[in-house]
């Protein structure tokens, strides 16, 4: 029997958590692997794919790769349900205990219609907050690649958690969260407990959301390699920890920008609710560097107590503000509205909207600070502006990265667990003006940084290059197909 080995293009597959802010940075990975020549499938939820169809630019983004396939995958949860992030958790576990069989069986029906199209997927890079997907790329013999969305510092807390148990310090004894913890390498000068991941703070071990995204963090290891939307010189020393476990790092980041330098293109899109552009014909007649932005993410969910400490704090202040009220953000009040009251007393100083252009609105130059929940992506992008932030961490891996632009990038300032109307007006006093120079001057230089890292030459720019190079490697070796004659 004569055998052909026929090369077949790299084809990926990638598959980001069905959280929004993982599908927007992998799906600016994604645009960076088509840019470079590859065939990418991109892997959503069903709900995930409708909202991105409806409000995001993918289609005409992708339009030029004809390598390129946006495909739907369920998440497990009745398609009615709102998927708010009160229930984030939920949809954490559903789609951990149901998509797997998915999986393996999208991946079976790609690999019988390739065979005639000789475009299999021959490597797999899957969101490091999902282990099934390495087990099932072992069934099939394919090479993956893991993606980790958030911080270097929040995955390297993750990776210490044998030491911490094993050192009494987690879980914690007692309710001081001002306690420092010596037992994170790299961290020893300044973590205290209330800095470690929210889900730290569980009483217990078994505790069933720890336990999860714990175990599934640990498989990380078993894939080939991973990729962090970071760059060295904003977390080179805990990279360097976190190469210790996983000694395959590709730090790529700031992604949005990287993809925006590369493609020399406009910023893009991957927003699922609609954004409102008006704030930007706002932000042209408002001072230069006379507002602070405020915006919690896509996850954040603000009590209505909360949310008026805020707007007390804001309107106090004195100082104009832009205000992102995602709509049902608001805990109790479902999908409706802005309270009536915000938007009326906002109007002398403010403007309020349900969703904002955010990287357009931080480049913007009358935008002097960020009020932010410190979102990984939203801190990468307040970097490369060069906006100083106020940290309110609300959850998960918001804690860490919030002490981190406090205390060791100097990038603003952290409120951690408060939510008073006095502290707040404070910190917005000293963010815009009394402290302002000190912020400013660390947030021009760190933003440099950022932009040469994605620079030609810079380390970002050439570990995607060679992230590229090593994935025709990867896939080279699985793509071979033996044709011939049975
Ligand atoms: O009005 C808005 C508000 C936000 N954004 C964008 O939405 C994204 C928000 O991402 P992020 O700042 O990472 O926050 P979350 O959406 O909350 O992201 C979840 O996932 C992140 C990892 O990807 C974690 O770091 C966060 O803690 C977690 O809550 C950013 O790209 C923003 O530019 C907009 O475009 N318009
Ligand atoms: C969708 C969220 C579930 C947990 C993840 C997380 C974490 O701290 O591990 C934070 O927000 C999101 O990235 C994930």
């Amino acid at each position: 029997m004569d055998r052909l080995r026929l090369d077949l293009p790299s084809h990926v597959l990638i598959f980001p958590y069905p959280a929004p802010s993982h599908v927007g940075s992998m799906l600016q990975l994604a645009e960076l692997l088509c840019h470079g020549g590859l065939h990418v499938t991109f892997l959503v939820t069903h709900y995930i794919h409708g909202r991105l169809l409806r409000h995001s630019d993918v289609q005409s983004r992708f339009a030029p790769y004809s390598g390129f396939r946006l495909e739907p995958i369920s998440d497990g949860l009745p398609e009615d349900d709102p998927r708010s992030g009160d229930k984030i958790m939920d949809l954490f576990h559903s789609f951990g205990a149901t998509a797997k069989p998915h999986f393996r069986e999208f991946l079976k029906s790609n690999r019988q219609q390739n065979c005639d199209t000789q475009n299999p997927i021959n490597c797999i890079l899957a969101d490091g907050l999902m282990s099934f997907p390495i087990d099932v790329a072992e069934e099939f013999g394919i090479p993956i690649i893991c993606f980790k969305a958030s911080s270097t510092c929040h995955l390297w807390v993750y990776f210490c958690v044998p030491r911490l148990v094993e050192d009494g310090v987690f879980p914690f004894k007692g309710t001081d969260l001002d306690a420092p913890i010596a037992s994170v390498p790299g961290m020893e000068r300044f973590l205290r407990r209330c800095d470690l991941p929210s889900f730290f703070r569980a009483q217990d071990v078994a505790d069933r959301d720890f336990q999860m995204i714990l175990n599934e963090t640990l498989q990380i290891p078993r894939a080939k390699a991973l990729i962090l939307n970071t760059f060295e010189d904003l977390e080179g020393p805990i990279l360097a920890h976190a190469r210790s476990v996983c000694p395959k790092i590709y730090t790529i980041g700031p992604l949005h920008t990287h993809l925006k330098n590369r493609l020399q293109s406009p910023i893009s899109s991957n927003s699922l609710w609609e954004e409102d552009s008006n704030c930007m014909t706002w932000l042209d007649t408002q001072p230069s560097r006379s507002v602070i932005y405020v915006s919690f993410g896509s996850i954040t969910m603000v009590s209505r107590d909360q949310l008026m400490e805020f707007w007390h704090a804001l309107v106090n202040s004195g100082k104009r503000f832009l205000w992102v009220v995602r709509p049902g953000s608001v805990a109790g009040e479902g999908e409706s509205q802005t309270p009536t009251e915000l938007v009326e007393g906002t109007r002398e100083r403010g403007y309020m909207v349900g969703w904002a252009p955010q990287e357009e609105v931080l480049a913007h130059e009358a935008v002097g600070g960020f009020l932010t929940h410190s979102g990984w992506n939203s801190t990468l992008e307040s970097i490369v502006a060069a906006v100083p932030m106020i940290c309110w961490p609300w959850f998960g891996d918001q804690q860490i990265n919030s002490r981190f632009v406090e205390e060791v990038w100097k990038l603003g300032l952290d409120m951690k667990d408060t939510c008073d109307r006095v502290i707040i007006e404070k910190m917005v006093r000293d963010l815009m003006n009394d402290r302002r120079q000190e912020f400013t001057q660390s947030a021009d230089r760190m933003a440099e940084l950022a932009k040469e890292a994605v620079r030609e030459g810079g380390s970002s720019y050439c570990n995607l290059d060679r992230l590229i190079e090593d994935i025709r490697l990867l896939s080279a070796d699985g793509a071979h197909v033996l044709i011939g004659r049975e």
